[in-house]
């Protein structure tokens, strides 16, 4: 994998995450592109991370042996079409990270039967504790398939799903998923000053619970709700948080906030995939 040379297309938040964790695990910089046509992304990732940044895509992917398309997915169609005709002397390998956006469509965009992986990381990725799911289309060979399980896993978990409908699932679990666990320390912190704690001690005690936490439920052979019920007191104090978290409905709102991720991974695959 360390031969590769990689190019990213767009240098956002998932692309920064990515190459963050990719360098954290050892990948020469020398060996990653990126290119934007924002010139604040540019600069922040070359400053960041000492790779080669690009105004023109024509230009950053230029003997590049793996493509990583990481435009929104309103941006997709358009590049990939303008990247189709660049693709057929080298043949590279391409990965694309959007949400929603089907292989099938992507594939007919780019002028049909690339060799194609479309994934859904998530940002944790920057410190190469990512989740990552994958889905190769017929194109791809073992060997494309073991490079783009190798460049997701530098960077964290990976895992196959060999049927492309779970992606939208996938998205509203671990794509989207860090945005709720920040969103818990956020009100956990918050709710931590307003009964009295300094501020730096509740953003202390907030983070390092859910670190500990979530390193705990990984490590351990007991299911989350047995160590869940191992802080449960009989009469004390958890016993009557988490009433009050089951009396809010709690487990409705995130199945809920899920459902809604869901839709809207498939709202966007309908949308935005019918732009033939
Ligand atoms: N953020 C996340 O947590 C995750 C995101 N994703 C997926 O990753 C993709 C990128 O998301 P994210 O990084 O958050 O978005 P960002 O907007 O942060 O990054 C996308 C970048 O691509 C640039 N861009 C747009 N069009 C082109 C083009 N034709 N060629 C090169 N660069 C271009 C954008 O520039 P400009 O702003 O000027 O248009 C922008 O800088 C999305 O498809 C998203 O679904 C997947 C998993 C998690
Ligand atoms: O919010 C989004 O659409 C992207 C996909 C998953 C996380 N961020």
């Amino acid at each position: 994998m360390n031969e590769s040379q990689l190019c990213f297309i767009g240098a956002g938040n998932m692309a920064r995450s990515l190459i963050g964790g990719l360098l954290a695990d050892g990948f020469p910089a020398d060996r990653i592109r990126a290119s934007d046509p924002d010139a604040g992304q540019r600069e922040a990732v070359a400053q960041r991370f000492g790779v080669q940044v690009f105004a023109d895509n024509a230009e950053a992917l230029a003997g590049a042996h793996v493509l990583i398309l990481a435009v929104k997915p309103q941006g997709l169609a358009a590049l990939a079409r303008e990247l189709a005709p660049q693709l057929d002397a080298a043949n590279p390998l391409l990965i694309s990270v959007a949400a929603g956006i089907r292989a099938s469509d992507l594939d007919r965009w780019l002028g049909g039967n690339r060799p194609l992986v479309r994934c859904m990381p998530n940002t944790p990725a920057l410190v190469q504790s990512g989740a990552t799911a994958l889905y190769a289309t017929a194109a791809v060979n073992d060997a494309q398939r073991n490079l783009a399980e190798s460049i997701l896993r530098a960077v964290g978990l990976t895992l196959w799903v060999e049927d492309e409908t779970q992606m939208d699932a996938v998205t509203a679990l671990s794509g989207s998923g860090p945005a709720y666990f920040f969103l818990m320390i956020e009100a956990m912190q918050q709710a931590g000053t307003d009964l009295g704690l300094p501020a730096d001690t509740a953003r202390l005690l907030a983070l390092q619970t859910a670190f500990g936490a979530a390193r705990m439920a990984l490590e351990s052979e007991d299911p989350p709700g047995r160590l869940r019920e191992r802080v449960t007191s009989p009469g004390g104090t958890t016993e009557r948080a988490l009433a009050a978290l089951e009396d809010g409905g709690f487990r409705a709102l995130v199945a809920r906030a899920m459902q809604a991720a869901q839709a809207r991974s498939r709202e966007l695959a309908e949308q935005l995939g019918a732009d033939a």
